[in-house]
């Protein structure tokens, strides 16, 4: 957990975006602290993946601002992002399917051999799957060797694969913050649980990750906290224990008077 006295990893202050007429998001405000776990949720068109791609320095915020470990940050670009420790684990994975899972985690990185040996190949692969294996062993993860084409692989093992590729990059910078958009869309149950062990011990590793997800028990089992978009507006922002199903629901749907809930 970070230390009570340091900054949010990642903090937005009074962000809306609009999208010509469209106010996607009016003056909202989030934080998620290294080793928390915060969920994102809201019914279709709230806002949370135009939140999350402000996060993500993909969009520009019409107004607000943004600060990583408590420093304003302007000019915000995906890799400006990426820079700083902020990774985003895409709902289309944005893997490359015919390569490895060790390319995959390694892509731009890879190890090359020294002259004369790369005259045989230029990327050690020996030592990159070593450096992988080694990489998900402190990760826990044992999903798939990392030889594996993740073509071969199954929907769990290629989340599980693309959660780590954030995770190996943020894990060489010592911390970070993780976004997911959805990470267990479209898996059956025992992925999902492997999703969700995965999310679990990224955070007891320190990273800060928030979580956009319609899946309310994966959002009640990981999160510590737990923020609900209703049109653009922040309605709740809470701790796991102060939620419960039909709470959330409530939230979503703007059935409550639920700006009682926004810290
Ligand atoms: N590129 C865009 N151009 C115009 N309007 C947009 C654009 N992206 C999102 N919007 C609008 O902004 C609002 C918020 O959309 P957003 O995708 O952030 O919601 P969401 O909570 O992620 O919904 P879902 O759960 O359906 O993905 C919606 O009214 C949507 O139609």
């Amino acid at each position: 957990m970070a230390h009570p006295d340091s900054p949010p990893a990642l903090a937005l202050g009074g962000i809306a975006k609009h999208y010509g007429y469209v106010k996607a998001l009016d003056g909202v405000d989030f934080h998620v602290n290294a080793g928390e776990i915060v969920s994102l949720l809201g019914d279709n068109g709230a806002g949370k993946s135009t939140l999350l791609k402000v996060m993500s320095g993909a969009h520009a915020p019409s107004e607000g601002t943004i600060r990583i470990d408590g420093k304003l940050v302007t000019k915000y670009t995906p890799s400006v992002a990426s820079d700083l420790g902020v990774e985003m684990v895409y709902q289309d994975l944005a893997l490359v399917d015919t390569l490895d899972i060790s390319t995959n985690l390694q892509l731009g990185r890879e190890p090359l051999r020294p002259f004369p040996l790369s005259l045989f190949g230029f990327v050690d692969f020996g030592k990159m799957h070593k450096a992988t294996r080694t990489q998900l062993d402190k990760l826990g993860v044992r999903t798939a060797p990392p030889e594996r084409a993740v073509e071969m692989l199954s929907g769990g093992q290629r989340q599980v694969t693309a959660i780590s590729r954030a995770a190996v990059r943020l894990f060489e910078r010592g911390g970070g913050v993780i976004l997911m958009d959805e990470p267990t869309a479209a898996l059956g149950y025992e992925q999902t649980l492997m999703v969700e062990a995965l999310i679990k011990r990224m955070a007891a590793a320190g990273f800060a990750i928030v979580l956009v997800t319609h899946n309310l028990p994966l959002c009640l089992n990981v999160s510590d906290r737990i923020v609900v978009l209703n049109r653009g507006r922040k309605v709740a922002d809470v701790m796991r224990a102060q939620a419960d199903h039909n709470k959330i629901v409530s939230w979503i749907t703007g059935a409550d008077r639920a700006e009682e809930a926004v810290a």
